[in-house]
């Protein structure tokens, strides 16, 4: 099985190439795995992966740190994200937002099409749920206020719709685990606990690819 880990930038994943003596670089070679470093965003991460996936894949691993919209849901707790969605992707129709979907331009909603690796760190993870995938992180109460009443999302990044896409088109499978780093609140850095989130994110994938 040959695995490809995705993630945004070398810090969220800085922790598997120092258990595995690998070079950080933005693609890393290695007998079981390899690591791709795509950049933030949508647009990044669609190139970097076009550039690299390919079905000499089995599975892509897509990791990161995320927002979460559930304040019940502890700072470094895991999530496995299982559908994802591109929530800006539409048009406005006065007050009304219009996805992809009802313009006739696609889906806005992708999943890892996951069907029947196992692996015992999945079997640790106590969260679970639906994303989103922004060009813009929420940081007011009304566009927060309007985002829940629309979608109820439990989590926000910025890249993992487009890397659920980006599988679909190459038909491998996807796995997406995202360690919460924040909660989607009135934009309030301070309270961001990113090295809690790295440390817990690098925990478990280190176990995941280590069972692989
Ligand atoms: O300084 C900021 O405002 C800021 C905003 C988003 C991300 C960062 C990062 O330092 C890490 C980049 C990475 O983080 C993911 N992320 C983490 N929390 C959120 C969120 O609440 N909403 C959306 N994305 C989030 C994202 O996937 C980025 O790749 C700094």
């Amino acid at each position: 099985m040959k695995i490809l880990v995705v993630a945004a930038t070398i810090p969220e994943i800085t922790g598997i190439y120092n258990h595995f003596g690998l070079n950080p670089l933005t693609f890393t070679s290695s007998a079981k795995f390899d690591l791709l470093v795509t950049g933030v965003g949508m647009t990044a991460t669609a190139y970097a992966m076009g550039q690299h996936l390919c079905s000499s894949y089995d599975l892509v691993l897509n990791l990161g740190i995320a927002g979460c919209f559930d304040t019940s849901v502890p700072l470094g707790s895991l999530v496995r994200v299982q559908t994802d969605e591109f929530s800006e992707l539409g048009a406005q129709d006065k007050n009304v937002f219009l996805p992809i979907d009802e313009l006739g331009f696609g889906k806005s909603k992708h999943n890892g099409s996951y069907l029947t690796y196992e692996n015992p760190a999945l079997k640790g993870l106590t969260y679970q749920g639906a994303g989103i995938t922004v060009n813009t992180v929420h940081g007011n109460k009304e566009s927060i206020s309007a985002i829940r009443a629309r979608l109820n999302p439990l989590t926000e990044s910025m890249e993992g719709a487009a890397v659920f896409y980006a599988c679909e088109q190459a038909s491998v499978s996807c796995i997406q685990i995202r360690s919460i780093s924040n909660y989607v609140e009135e934009r309030n850095k301070a309270a961001w606990k990113i090295g809690l989130a790295i440390a817990k994110l690098n925990e478990w994938a280190i176990e995941f690819l280590t069972n692989a």
